[in-house]
Formats: structure tokens, sequence, C-alpha cells
């Protein structure tokens, strides 16, 4: 089983043991924050005269230890910037970020060595081994040999055959696997995936995805942007969506799907159907299959009155079906609304 690593890297040897913000440790305390954020801002420069960019516009954001979170948004919402800041990667303009505890300003190191982040770009040394490429990783964030689970993490992305291949010769589902090893080597509290499965085949998709519950069943906080709406609706414990900056929303999955308020109430009748008098409110949408589908909203409609209408209007009914919003109606119900 992988083991967290303490926090204090090998080049803290020798040194005075510095001081930590908490030292209790937060597998045993359920209600911690693994991720703390408040009025995050990041600016980008505007080259050659161009205006500055304001990627993210006071973030508030706190992700509890333990879940899977999803971060969504659409294309330059401000996923990557938030990601690479808690990364380490990128320089915040304002705000503060506390990472298992630690501020970033205060205890850089701690709060670096509590995150491990898998990237979206495949760029590693093609002249690596997937073992070296671990190793060196680990040399990076100071995990002394004798706490160093190559073997084990070579196990967990299925990579034990290829351990001393060339990385060059790795097809690309084998390389974002070792990327994933990689972000594993100093067995951080915190794993950050970005897009983890972009154009990557079914089969790896799944595996990718049983490794994650897997370590999210160690204790491991797991943190997830994704495309796949479908995909961030079965993962994840909680979700929030960026748009232009900012959180627009942040809920629990199964709480964001019952937000909206729309539904469809699908009927197949046996025959044709001539033109009915609605309800206020509810569209009809017949499809290909003869099927009518009726959307209407909770709060002002019921299905009964819908059915009403359409036995009232000699419909002999075969079938009857019920669709509710997914997290696609509800992504595009908060993030369509306005230009950058
Ligand atoms: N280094 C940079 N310099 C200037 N602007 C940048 C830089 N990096 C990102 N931006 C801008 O900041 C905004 C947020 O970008 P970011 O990459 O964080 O969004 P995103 O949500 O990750 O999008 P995507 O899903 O496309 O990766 C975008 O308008 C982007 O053009």
């Amino acid at each position: 089983m992988l083991r967290h690593h303490s926090g204090l890297t090998q080049t803290d040897k020798g040194l005075r043991r510095p001081h930590l913000e908490k030292e209790t440790d937060m597998t045993e305390q359920a209600t911690q924050q693994a991720i703390e954020i408040t009025g995050l801002q990041k600016t980008y420069s505007g080259a050659k005269g161009a205006p500055d960019k304001h990627a993210l516009r006071g973030v508030d954001l706190s992700i509890p230890a333990g879940s899977i979170f999803g971060l969504l948004g659409p294309n330059g919402a401000g996923k990557s910037t938030l990601i690479n800041i808690l990364a380490g990667l990128v320089t915040k303009t304002a705000g503060q970020v506390r990472i298992w505890g630690f501020d970033q300003d205060h205890n850089p190191r701690q709060s670096r060595a509590a995150i491990g982040v898998m990237p979206q770009e495949l760029n590693m040394d093609p002249f690596f081994s997937p073992r070296g490429a671990l190793d060196v990783q680990a040399g990076l964030y100071g995990v002394p040999k004798s706490e160093r689970r190559t073997d084990e993490i070579l196990r967990l992305i299925g990579l034990e055959d290829k351990a001393e291949a060339y990385a060059r010769t790795l097809s690309g589902g084998m390389r974002r696997r070792l990327l994933l090893g990689k972000a594993l080597v100093h067995h951080p509290h915190i794993l950050v995936l970005d897009e983890p499965t972009a154009g990557v085949d079914l089969e790896l998709r799944q595996m990718l995805w049983a490794n994650v519950r897997r370590l999210n069943e160690q204790g491991m906080t797991i943190i997830l942007t994704t495309h796949y709406l479908e995909e961030a609706e079965q993962m994840c414990d909680e979700i929030a969506i960026i748009n232009h900056g900012q959180v627009v929303v942040r809920d629990k999955t199964s709480a964001l799907l019952g937000r909206l308020d729309k539904k469809t109430l699908v009927i197949y009748p046996t025959g044709d159907v001539a033109d009915l008098t609605l309800p206020e409110g509810v569209t009809l949408d017949r499809r290909a299959d003869g099927a009518l589908a009726f959307s209407y909203s909770r709060s002002t409609t019921t299905a009964g009155e819908i059915l009403g209408v359409v036995q009232a209007a000699g419909v002999t009914i075969s079938d009857i079906a019920s669709e509710h919003p997914d997290l696609e109606d509800v992504f595009l119900a908060l993030t369509s609304n306005k230009a950058a």
C-alpha cells in the first residue's frame, strides 16, 4: 500500500525541522480541508501592449480531504492556471493557498510535498526507462532510497514488464501511466489529474479510473479536471465549475444534478397524434422514433398534468419514460450565459 510521505524532503536533513503549521495527521480528521483557497487572483501581463489577462478573478474554494473533486469549466476558464498554482508552477497575483494545512507562501516545501500533479502534456526524457524516470522524480522530491516504492508504483501503473524499456519505445497510453506514476513517487496526500483521459482509449481510461478509485480508497484526495462530464458525474463526490476565472458553483454532484428544474417526460404512443393543447411552459418535441418528448419545469407542472392532456386527446400510450438533467445540462446552464 502507498504510504503518505511525511512532507519533509531530504534537503531537510541536517537542517532544523521547519515549523509545521499542522502536525496532526489529517487522515484522522475527516472534516479537514485538503485545499483551502481564498481570494485567489492571477493576472497574466499582456504582451506587446495587449491588455492584461485576468485568468483568475478571486477564487474561494475548499476541497475536503478524502474526496474525489472535479474541477470543470469551458476552455480558457482558468482551470490549468489554478492547477499550476497548486503545483507551484505558476505564481499567483494575490490570495492565499493552503495545501494540506500548509500555507504555500510560508511553507512552500511542505505544501509542495503534499501534492502530486499528473500533467496534461506527455513531455518526458526519451532516454529514461520507467524505473529511471521514477527514480529521478523521487530524487527531485528528496525521497530517501529506503522510502522509495518504485516496484509498487510500476505494478500500480501496469509497467512492470516495461520497467527497463526506453521511454521513447513506450506507447502514448504507457507514457500517460508513467506520468501518473511520477506524480505518486513522493506519496502525496493529494493527487491532481489534469485532463487524464483526454484522447485515451476506453481500456486505458478504465484502468486509470480503477487506479484513481483505489488510491482514493487508501485515503488520497483526488482533484481532477475533465472534459468528459459523464466521467465527472460518475467519479466525483463534489464538483466546482469555473467560468471566466470565478467559481460559479460548487456542490455535491448529486445536489448539482438536482438543481435543474427541467425535466422531460417521454411518451410512446401506439399511433399518430394530432396537435395537443399543452399547459403553459410545456414544450413538445416529436422525435424520429415517434416518441413525444415533453419538456417542463418541475416547479410549475407535474407529469400527471401532461399525461392528463395526452389521455384526454384519446392517445393510446405504449410506454413512458422520464429523463433527468445530467451534468452537461447543469454545465451549459451555468456557463453559457455571458461572454468573457
Ligand atoms: N502564460 C499565459 N500568458 C497569458 N495568458 C495566459 C497564459 N496562460 C493562460 N492564459 C490565459 O488565461 C486564461 C485561462 O487559461 P487556462 O489555461 O487557465 O484555462 P483552462 O480553463 O485551463 O482552459 P483549457 O481547458 O483550454 O486548458 C485564458 O484566457 C488563457 O488564454
